[in-house]
């Protein structure tokens, strides 16, 4: 399992190896021990799965206030994602920067992005599977959004008109949102 870092302090592209025969693959997604070896320290408790019909879905940007702030680790099953990371610290030297990771059936590739941190994906193909780990329960009165094409953030995604759910398309902005990261 190899670490890769990013231009964000905490936030991890996660490289496994997989094992191919006549009958496909086999891999190992998860293993506590080597990402606690590795500094990466969450105490996972929860999988979500989201699937999404269509390619040019985006979802996003979201967190979730503390004390249920939460760490994620992301993966899409089938499918290929632009996944995106934003620092929301607000005292971070890295506050309101982003960056895009492309996670794929074909790159097996994961990434850990922890508390602090904004989190949206879009779907660059049909049928797309997500799925990822959270250290923290759903919490409906802490969950939060930021608006995905907040021009502060400037997140350069590969679409101007994507699928969004009708909580998406009212999120504030970055500068205008509640934020208890330091
Ligand atoms: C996230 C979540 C949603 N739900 C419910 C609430 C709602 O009725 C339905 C759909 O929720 P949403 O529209 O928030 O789903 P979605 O837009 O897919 O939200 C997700 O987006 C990605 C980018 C993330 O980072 C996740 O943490 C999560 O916020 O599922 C749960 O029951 N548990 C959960 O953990």
């Amino acid at each position: 399992m190899n670490f890769k870092k990013t231009g964000l302090p905490g936030v991890f592209i996660v490289e496994t190896p997989s094992f191919e025969d006549h009958r496909g693959f086999f891999m190992e997604v998860y293993q506590k021990h080597k990402f606690h070896n590795a500094g990466l320290s969450a105490n996972f408790i929860q999988d979500n799965h989201s699937f999404s019909k269509d390619a040019g879905v985006i979802r996003g940007l979201h967190y979730q206030l503390n004390p249920k702030a939460q760490t994620k680790l992301v993966r899409a099953a089938t499918g290929v994602i632009i996944d995106i990371a934003v620092d929301i610290r607000k005292g971070s030297p890295t506050f309101s920067k982003w960056i895009s990771v492309i996670l794929s059936e074909y790159n097996k590739r994961q990434l850990y992005i922890p508390k602090g941190f904004a989190h949206g994906f879009c779907t660059l193909t049909t049928n797309t599977n997500v799925i990822y780990k959270v250290d923290e329960q759903y919490s409906p009165e802490l969950d939060r959004g930021i608006a995905w094409d907040d021009p502060d953030i400037g997140i350069e995604w590969p679409i101007t008109h994507p699928i969004l759910s009708s909580k998406d398309k009212k999120h504030p902005l970055l500068k205008e949102v509640e934020n208890d990261f330091s």
